[in-house]
């Protein structure tokens, strides 16, 4: 028997209307499927849809026409009951830190909550240490990060306690809305090899994002949109080393490249080196 994707969607369409009764369509007919255990990054501009799309793939938001199944099942025929059991599964890191978190819980109570609430046989205090363990693992350690309320973190110390949150209870599927977008770039490089770490288990991700070269980092295929639609999908290496689309080749025209000379010994001293594909990154 054939195994199912984890996400399959098809001709999606997603439309909002507006006070005015104008209608905007965000997503415009995209189809495609990620496989348990595959990854994919999803890029575009401001505006070309990633957000509503992840929403539609979790039921936040419904398809004006066209379906999106996940784990086999198709989302608009499952009711209310069943979705939640199918969103169990799943994992969310919300776009937008600010707000996302439960303002009366501190930073380690956020990552403990969503455990404790599925209770799935484990005692508070092994969740209390899978949740430190989390945090330390994404940079967030000490009594005083830890038991800070969301307003005495900042918003990369949000993000981080949003994806240890989502990762607490091993989704099978996590959809992540820009969670490096406060992030220092070393900091990036560990939130992928957390990422990377869940993918190996067989977790399945996608990742949205605005930079091309940190989605050929997180994922193994890219889909670019545009305007709500797929502009182009593939390997990561192949749209990075060979975009098809006018689009495609204008966002990556538009990567900032540092320059290639050797750095002085001097200048590394007491520094942070992180090496982001071919480019040395200094962090003072
Ligand atoms: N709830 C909503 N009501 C009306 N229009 C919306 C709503 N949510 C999104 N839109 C519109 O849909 C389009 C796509 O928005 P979306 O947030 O999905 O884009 P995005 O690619 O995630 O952008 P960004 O990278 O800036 O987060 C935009 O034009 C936006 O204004």
């Amino acid at each position: 028997m054939a195994v199912e994707a984890t996400v399959r969607v098809q001709n999606l369409f997603v439309s909002f209307r507006s006070r005015s009764g104008g209608e905007h369509r965000a997503v415009a007919g995209l189809s495609f499927a990620v496989e348990k255990g595959g990854t994919l990054a999803v890029v575009g501009e401001s505006g070309s849809g990633k957000t509503t799309l992840l929403r539609a793939l979790i039921g936040l938001v419904p398809p004006e026409a066209g379906s999106v199944a996940l784990f086999g099942h198709n989302l608009q025929e499952l009711a209310a009951a069943d979705l939640s059991k199918i969103r169990q599964r799943c994992g969310y890191v919300p776009q937008d830190p600010y707000g996302a978190l439960p303002p009366s819980l501190t930073a380690l109570g956020a990552v403990m909550e969503p455990a404790v609430i599925a209770r799935r046989g484990r005692t508070k205090e092994d969740v209390r240490a899978r949740a430190k363990a989390l945090l330390a693992e994404l940079g967030l350690t000490g009594e005083r990060v830890l038991d800070s309320r969301a307003v005495g973190l900042s918003g990369g110390q949000r993000q981080r306690v949003e994806l240890a949150r989502a990762l607490i209870l091993e989704p099978e599927l996590l959809l992540c809305d820009e969670p490096t977008s406060m992030q220092d770039v070393s900091m990036r490089g560990d939130i992928i090899a957390v990422l990377r770490r869940h993918v190996a288990r067989g977790m399945s991700l996608i990742f949205v994002t605005h930079d091309l070269k940190l989605a050929a980092r997180a994922a193994e295929r890219i889909l670019v949109m545009q305007r709500g639609r797929l502009c182009e999908e593939g390997a990561a290496a192949e749209v990075l080393s060979h975009p098809q689309a006018s689009y495609t080749k204008d966002l990556i025209a538009a990567i900032p490249v540092l320059p290639a000379k050797p750095l002085p010994e001097a200048r590394l001293k007491g520094k942070r080196l992180y090496r982001d594909g071919g480019n040395d990154v200094i962090l003072t």
